[in-house]
């Protein structure tokens, strides 16, 4: 920022996301973060990169704040991380995890789109104009009243999506958000994800999904950030690829995808 204008500097958009020397060991002294700096801009869409047990959960863990006690800050659109401000960051930062079934336990897709919200204090039109926004984002208006579970695996995660679209956050977080998909769920999520006018994090092992849909990655390896980048740069960087467990798909080759 400007100091004396307040207006982004350089043209940079303001940062959604703030991680300053983030340091955090479990209770059993396993040390899993070594200070971590990330900053996440407004509108940008970045894939959090890294072999297995490289901090990745547990970076993300720190974002709303489920896990603390660590060393260092997170900031969410400029709200503090913590205890005091748990409710206020809890509605900025959208984490949608791996298992939609985590993030949907009602009768139907309205009421589990409609939840968050109406938890918020949203109802009557309001409430029922965020719903249908957030199910139309992620292509599933039509199955509204049908119970979640009568859906298919890939339905059920768009609909764990639209779930947290409806709380309008800050941020997006999707946590591997193409395990377990078919192909074409794959494609269908890409483009719902790719249409969605939302700052986004991903973490995911699906390096081609990463280059498809995030212009910028960031390799986490070891608790600690060892590269940032532009996603094809860093897909292309063998040494690095190899260096930290990064392995592409048998026959891609990020240089000659078009994205
Ligand atoms: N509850 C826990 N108690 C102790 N150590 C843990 C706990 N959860 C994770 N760890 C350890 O912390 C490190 C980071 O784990 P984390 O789950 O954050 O990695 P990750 O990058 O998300 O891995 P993956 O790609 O396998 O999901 C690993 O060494 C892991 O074994």
């Amino acid at each position: 920022m400007d100091p004396v204008t307040g207006a982004p500097r350089g043209g940079q958009l303001p940062p959604s996301l703030e991680v300053s020397g983030l340091a955090f060991a479990y209770p059993d002294g396993h040390q899993a973060l070594f200070g971590v700096d990330l900053v996440v801009r407004r509108g940008e869409r970045v894939a959090l990169l890294g072999p297995n047990g490289a901090g990745k959960t547990t970076l993300v863990l720190h974002l709303n704040g489920i896990l603390t006690g660590g060393r260092g800050q997170v900031r969410v659109g400029g709200v503090p991380v913590d205890a005091e401000h748990l409710r206020e960051v809890r509605q900025r930062v959208g984490i949608v995890f791996q298992d939609p079934d985590d993030q949907l336990f009602m009768p139907t897709v309205r009421q589990d789109v409609a939840f968050g919200p109406a938890n918020c204090g949203l109802d009557g039109e309001e409430l029922r104009t965020r719903v249908e926004r957030a199910l139309a984002q992620v292509g599933m208006a039509e199955f509204a009243d049908r119970p979640p579970h009568h859906l298919s695996f890939g339905q059920r995660r768009r609909v764990a999506v639209a779930t947290v679209l409806a709380m309008e956050p800050e941020i997006l977080v999707l946590d591997e958000p193409s395990s377990n998909l078919d192909p074409a769920s794959r494609r269908e999520l890409a483009e719902v994800l790719d249409a969605l006018d939302v700052t986004v994090l991903m973490v995911t092992h699906d390096l081609p999904y990463a280059l498809q849909l995030c212009p910028r990655a960031v390799v986490l390896s070891g608790g600690t950030v060892v590269a940032d980048g532009p996603t094809r740069e860093l897909l292309c960087d063998e040494a690095l690829m190899r260096q930290h467990r990064l392995e592409l798909p048998f026959g891609f080759d990020p240089r000659s995808v078009r994205v």
